[in-house]
């Protein structure tokens, strides 16, 4: 049975109180406002906002950047890109009220550095395969040294694929790069659904997890969250 939107607000409330098994959440990708009304009466703790993304089909213009920024009511806008190279960038941020940046592509640290002197919170992804091969790892006291707020680890498939692929990463693998990132915030990403989420409810080092592919119904956020979540408050209790 389906529970209703106060049962899962309920839920959620356990989940964030219960200490030591709390897992945040990020949605990836909003375009639309009906899209960020379901988040907020979620109550997830972050949404994905693409922008500057050439190409990319749910790339924002900065008009429906600000708008959708604006609209969020609890959970927090991160703006994510993959080259940060546009120098109007961190002025839009700031005028959209936005205090989070996703480094989704292969931004060297001394980009992250100027970024960060400018004041705006980053969270660097890491591309891992499923060897456990992540070239960022190289520079991972630069990365530190720089300011990196957020390691996000996702699954690397293809720099011509270089986000929501749906696929996860083999376990080992993630508890590998999680032990290596020890001391530091991390995320994880990379096909976490139905069928995974429970298992990583509670699992140590992780502070949230990052879900396009598997929130969306026919290209929209939407039907699949509240299972989704559902999943998520089973796994915490089976855990806990
Ligand atoms: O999806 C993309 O094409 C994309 C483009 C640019 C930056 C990030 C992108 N996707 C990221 O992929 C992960 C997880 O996705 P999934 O759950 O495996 O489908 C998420 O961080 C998205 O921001």
């Amino acid at each position: 049975m389906i529970p209703s939107i106060f049962l899962v607000r309920r839920m959620l409330k356990i989940v964030r109180d219960n200490e030591g098994v709390v897992m945040k959440i990020k949605i990836c990708g909003a375009t639309i406002l009906d899209e960020i009304a379901l988040l907020n009466r979620y109550a997830v703790d972050y949404v994905g906002l693409w922008t500057g993304i050439n190409g990319h089909p749910r790339s924002l213009t900065e008009m429906t950047l600000r708008i959708l920024a604006a609209a969020c009511d609890g959970p927090q806008p991160i703006a994510v890109c993959v080259q940060p190279a546009n120098p109007g960038l961190m002025e839009m941020l700031h005028d959209c009220n936005i205090q989070w940046l996703q480094l989704h592509g292969f931004t060297p640290p001394s980009e992250v550095l100027c970024l960060k002197q400018q004041g705006i919170n980053v969270i660097k992804t890491l591309h891992v395969d499923d060897n456990g091969v992540c070239p960022e790892l190289r520079w991972l006291k630069d990365y530190d040294d720089a300011g990196v707020d957020i390691y996000l680890i996702d699954r690397f498939v293809s720099r011509q694929r270089i986000g929501s692929t749906g696929q996860a990463l083999p376990q080992r693998v993630i508890k590998k790069m999680v032990e290596r990132l020890q001391g530091r915030r991390v995320w994880l990403a990379g096909g976490i659904g139905i069928t995974t989420i429970a298992d990583f409810a509670a699992m140590p080092g992780v502070e949230a997890l990052d879900i396009d592919s598997a929130a969306r119904h026919e290209g929209r956020i939407g039907v699949p969250l509240l299972p989704l979540l559902q999943a998520l408050h089973d796994g915490v209790n089976h855990h806990g």
